[in-house]
């Protein structure tokens, strides 16, 4: 098998790849637009991405939403783990900068190594027992002392992919709202979310985390058919929503904005480097108090988009990662030569044949890709679901949530649903397409985000790249480069060595387990079998 260094010099078939990529990065926010309390008005808002922009308040279908996640959480975390994600390891560093803290060195927000130990309320706790969370992980550990610290302080996290960062800025608004009687229609709290998908998902985890709080209400500012009518507004203490919908909605006092005391938001460097959530960020937060605590999170931030972030939560505690320390150990990552596209298609037929995979994601760079793989798939007797952008929203709830409920195992999608998902099931990603910046160069933070859709809080997940021309050859080898990491090769001719591989890259993963099964038995086995 030639190396990846060989590769590249290989001539290029010519394939090109689609225009019509719903991937955004690569988009510099204008530096101008982040002047805290500039020059601003409505009438320069660039173009929604969202229609049909409405309030929805929780209801019997979120506690339906509700209840089928906290069954999907409770399976997959009683399902069998393997693998080594890290999250207890000491051998990678996460870095701490404390802003003001750095005062005081012996401060003994360090030394937290229990949720008990927290201080968390009681009724907050027994929402995380629920959960079957027993110990926090590395972010959780760091970040929630620096959240709930008095007070309130910007911070700018970041950690691996599915290490919990959820749950890490959920407790941290739990623990802040005012649940007096005459504060339960008042909304206190606000998460940004770049997809519908994230959004309705973080609502989910807000509400079996708060199962146990008196009087706790949350409800998602997305685009929904019903909301449109809805003119009584969305009053509830915490709003999870995508930001143009949000900020339509403050706009109009749909979500009446005054007494938000903490701005979170979810796969922030994604939602900042882009034009258009960028604005809308920023827009949201200058129709919030001047006071709230900005909360961002992420498993990335590229060092053009740290200057812009500091600038949106400024005086931000950090807790950084170099990007070598990224990659999370229990997704083995994969890459397979085809000769030409033709052949990544057969490949794919041929990867399904030989696999009984849990659920799988099938990232590919264009919408009209991923419904031509949904055509073929099933015209080769695969049963797939396909999910973009352009689907109205009603018609991607029914969708998501049937891949959650494990209904349908093979979801074929672009970048909209690259970011944050939360499916424990999935144990194989297949970048049909690898993900590229708009100008021909890879995208390692969309690559690093698609591939931890598998690999989640501990399991064992692979991840297998379809390489096809030197151009594409050249964008892996940048990926492997970026983040320190060796990637295994597969043939595209030799069925038998694919298969052998990929068996032993999944037992060496779990016999390497050192993960620490604290909501879980480490028997292995949920995920590829052979
Ligand atoms: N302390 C914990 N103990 C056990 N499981 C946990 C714990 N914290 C989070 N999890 C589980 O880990 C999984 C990943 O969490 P989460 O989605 O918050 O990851 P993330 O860091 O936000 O990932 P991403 O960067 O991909 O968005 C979830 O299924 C969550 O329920």
């Amino acid at each position: 098998m030639a190396s990846l260094e060989d590769r590249i010099s290989k001539p290029d078939n010519g394939q090109t790849e689609g225009q019509d990529t719903e991937s955004s990065t690569g988009m510099n926010v204008n530096a101008a637009s982040f002047v805290p309390g500039g020059p601003f008005s409505w009438a320069d808002e660039t173009a929604e991405a969202e229609t049909n922009s409405e309030p929805s308040a929780v209801n019997a279908k979120a506690e339906k939403e509700m209840s089928d996640m906290s069954k999907a959480q409770t399976d997959g975390a009683s399902e069998g783990l393997g693998g080594s994600s890290g999250i207890y390891d000491t051998s990678y560093e996460v870095n701490v900068k404390l802003s003001d803290l750095q005062a005081n060195p012996d401060d003994p927000l360090f030394s937290i190594k229990s949720f008990e130990e927290l201080g968390l309320d009681e009724n907050v706790l027994k929402g995380i027992y629920q959960m079957r969370f027993t110990k926090p992980s590395k972010i959780q550990e760091k970040a929630l002392p620096l959240l709930l610290r008095n007070p309130p302080t910007n911070m700018i996290g970041q950690s691996q992919s599915g290490t919990g960062k959820t749950a890490a800025f959920v407790l941290n608004m739990l623990s802040r709202l005012d649940y007096s009687p005459n504060m339960i229609n008042t909304p206190q709290a606000l998460v940004l979310a770049p997809s519908r998908e994230l959004a309705r998902q973080i609502l989910g985890v807000i509400q079996i985390m708060g199962a146990f709080v008196q009087g706790l209400t949350s409800g998602v500012a997305i685009p929904t058919e019903v909301a449109n009518r809805n003119r009584d507004g969305l009053k509830v203490q915490i709003v999870v929503g995508t930001p143009g919908t949000t900020m339509d909605m403050i706009r109009r006092r749909q979500l009446v904005a005054d007494q938000i005391k903490v701005l979170v938001l979810d796969e922030a460097d994604n939602m900042l480097d882009q034009q258009g959530l960028g604005d809308q960020c920023i827009r949201v937060k200058q129709l919030l108090p001047k006071t709230i605590q900005v909360v961002l999170f992420s498993a990335t931030f590229p060092n053009h988009v740290v200057e812009y972030a500091s600038r949106f939560a400024p005086n931000a505690n950090q807790i950084t990662l170099k990007h070598e320390e990224l990659t999370v150990e229990g997704i083995k990552q994969l890459y397979l030569d085809c000769p030409t596209e033709t052949d990544k298609f057969d490949a794919l037929v041929h990867l399904y044949g030989l696999m009984t995979i849990g659920s799988s994601i099938i990232f590919v760079r264009t919408r009209k890709t991923a419904l031509e793989i949904e055509r073929r798939m099933n015209d080769e007797n695969h049963t797939v679901a396909c999910l973009t952008g352009e689907f109205e929203g009603a018609q991607r709830d029914i969708i998501i949530d049937s891949f959650r409920s494990g209904q349908t195992k093979v979801l074929i999608t672009t970048n909209v649903l690259s970011r944050g998902i939360d499916v424990q099931t999935v144990s194989l990603v297949v970048n049909y397409d690898l993900p590229d910046d708009g100008h021909g160069k890879a995208d390692p933070q969309t690559y690093l985000h698609r591939i931890g859709r598998t690999g989640r809080f501990g399991r064992v997940g692979v991840s297998i790249s379809l390489i096809c021309g030197n151009r594409s050859y050249q964008m892996i080898k940048e990926i492997s480069d970026y983040f320190g990491v060796d990637m295994t090769s597969l043939p595209h001719d030799d069925w038998d060595k694919v298969e052998e591989t990929i068996k032993k890259v999944i037992k060496s993963s779990r016999a390497g387990s050192n993960f620490q099964a604290n909501n879980a038995t480490a028997n292995g086995t949920n995920d590829i079998s052979m």
